[in-house]
């Protein structure tokens, strides 16, 4: 999901909450079957019903096979083929003149209730996504930074991996608000977190940490390996063109690892102090901390 826009975030999440309110309809046309002896949907007595009805076709539609991984996903499928399953069931048993049994209702009832559980659980991880960044640039925010690292911490404790984290601070940002209006500071910021996030692997992180500072976090990366792609990084920023005007805009970074043997605010700041090395040292620069 973190490779997804605010906009495409937002997008599913207004699926969501349709494919919800079809499956509602789907029900209350089923009670009308079951309870007033009304025709049946054709298709609800069909062995795979649960790809015929609004909620199954959107489930199966191309744009939403990214989440085909999602464990929340993948279980909220089963549950909806499970309903259906069982909802024709009890159609048969209409059809066929026969009652309802407790046995077969409180199961189906039971399926209902969980699919719900489950779109719902779903869109709040959805809506979270989209809580968890800056608005303006689509960083992670700050809040999560430290949740984050906390976490790749753990794994660094544990001996499971390395991890490698860079302060990112833009180069004299305030003359370009000076100089151009806050708009095209705004529009700087934007792109470069584009510029950053496209040498990004999908699991490493960036965060908005101040005004016109990020930090970055790859696991599983050696400094060595994480250095050429700052430095990719550092070219690509500096190459950025925009419409409002010739501004040449640059970063510094700060280059740090998390360690078992200090704290994750501690290696912030070490990475914080590599980077205002940088800056004394002429700006457009990479420095590692040398701890
Ligand atoms: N447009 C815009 N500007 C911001 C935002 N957040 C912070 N800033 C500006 O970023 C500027 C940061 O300025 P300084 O801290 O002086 O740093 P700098 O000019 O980049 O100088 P050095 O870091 O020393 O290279 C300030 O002018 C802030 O107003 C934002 O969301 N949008």
């Amino acid at each position: 999901m973190d490779s997804l826009s605010n906009q495409q975030v937002q997008k599913v999440i207004l699926e969501l909450d349709q494919a919800l309110s079809s499956h509602e309809q789907w029900y209350k046309n089923l009670q009308r079957v079951l309870i007033s002896h009304t025709a049946p949907e054709p298709s609800d007595l069909k062995n795979d019903a649960h790809l015929h009805c609004d909620f199954g076709q959107w489930y199966t539609s191309p744009h939403v096979q990214f989440l085909q991984e999602n464990p929340l996903f993948i279980s909220l499928g089963k549950a909806h083929e499970k309903m259906h399953r069982r909802a024709r069931h009890l159609i048969q048993r209409i059809s066929d003149g026969l009652p309802i049994l407790v046995r077969d209702w409180d199961p189906f009832d039971d399926s209902i209730v969980k699919m719900r559980v489950k779109i719902q659980a779903l869109r709040e991880e959805f809506a979270a996504v989209v809580q968890n960044r800056d608005p303006l640039t689509e960083a992670k925010t700050r809040a999560r930074l430290l949740t984050e690292l906390c976490e790749q911490q753990a794994l660094v404790q544990r001996g499971k991996q390395l991890c490698v984290i860079a302060m990112v601070d833009l180069d004299h940002f305030k003359r370009i608000n000076d100089e151009y209006g806050h708009a095209a500071g705004d529009i700087v910021l934007v792109s470069t977190v584009k510029q950053l996030k496209s040498h990004l692997r999908a699991y490493d992180r960036i965060y908005r940490y101040g005004g016109e500072e990020f930090i970055i976090c790859m696991p599983s990366t050696s400094v060595e390996q994480s250095r050429e792609v700052i430095e990719r990084m550092r070219v690509a920023i500096a190459a950025q063109h925009f419409d409002f005007g010739k501004a040449h805009v640059t970063a510094s970074f700060g280059v740090s690892v998390l360690r078992a043997s200090r704290t994750v605010e501690e290696s912030i700041h070490c990475a914080d102090k590599a980077m205002y090395r940088a800056k004394t040292a002429g700006r457009n620069r990479v420095e590692l901390d040398p701890e």
